[in-house]
């Protein structure tokens, strides 16, 4: 099991809250960090925010969601050590995972409904990363030798 940080904006307060129970019932530890209410916010600071819990080691995985996605993954890739990708299907979800070591996944809650949402973090959440070949990629990143 793994412990998990979610984090929005102000565009998929539903969707997280529906994420939050879905992970949690799978014995995930979840750690959400809002926001709580739906008032307008500004997603950079919640995908920080979310990504510097991951970037730390006091969470395994973050999951950040916003109205496409595209917002708070660009701001989390800002804090080294993160690989966030924005997906919106499952097989570009697993093999973020598979293929780019992702720990942390964004989805769009203006762009997928709540059940492909689900089946796209379930496809995450129960991935390993393949190494080999891919190790050697994604050290690249890490290294900064792109
Ligand atoms: O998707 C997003 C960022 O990528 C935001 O959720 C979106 O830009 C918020 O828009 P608004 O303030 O009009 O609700």
């Amino acid at each position: 099991m793994a412990r998990i940080v979610l984090s929005s904006d102000h565009a998929a307060i539903d969707l997280r809250q529906a994420i939050a129970s879905h992970v949690a019932g799978q014995g995930h530890d979840v750690i959400d960090i809002g926001p709580a209410t739906p008032e307008s916010t500004h997603y950079p600071a919640h995908g920080r925010a979310a990504a510097e819990r991951v970037a730390s080691g006091d969470c395994d995985l973050g999951i950040i969601l916003c109205g496409t996605g595209q917002g708070i993954m660009m701001a989390a890739n800002k804090v080294p050590g993160i690989r966030c990708g924005v997906c919106s299907d499952t097989f570009s979800a697993a093999m973020i995972r598979a293929h780019n070591d992702a720990n942390m996944l964004a989805i769009g809650a203006r762009v997928v409904g709540e059940g492909l949402a689900l089946d796209i973090l379930d496809a995450f959440l129960s991935t390993d990363f393949e190494g080999g070949r891919h190790a050697t990629r994604v050290a690249m990143i890490e290294e900064g030798r792109v």
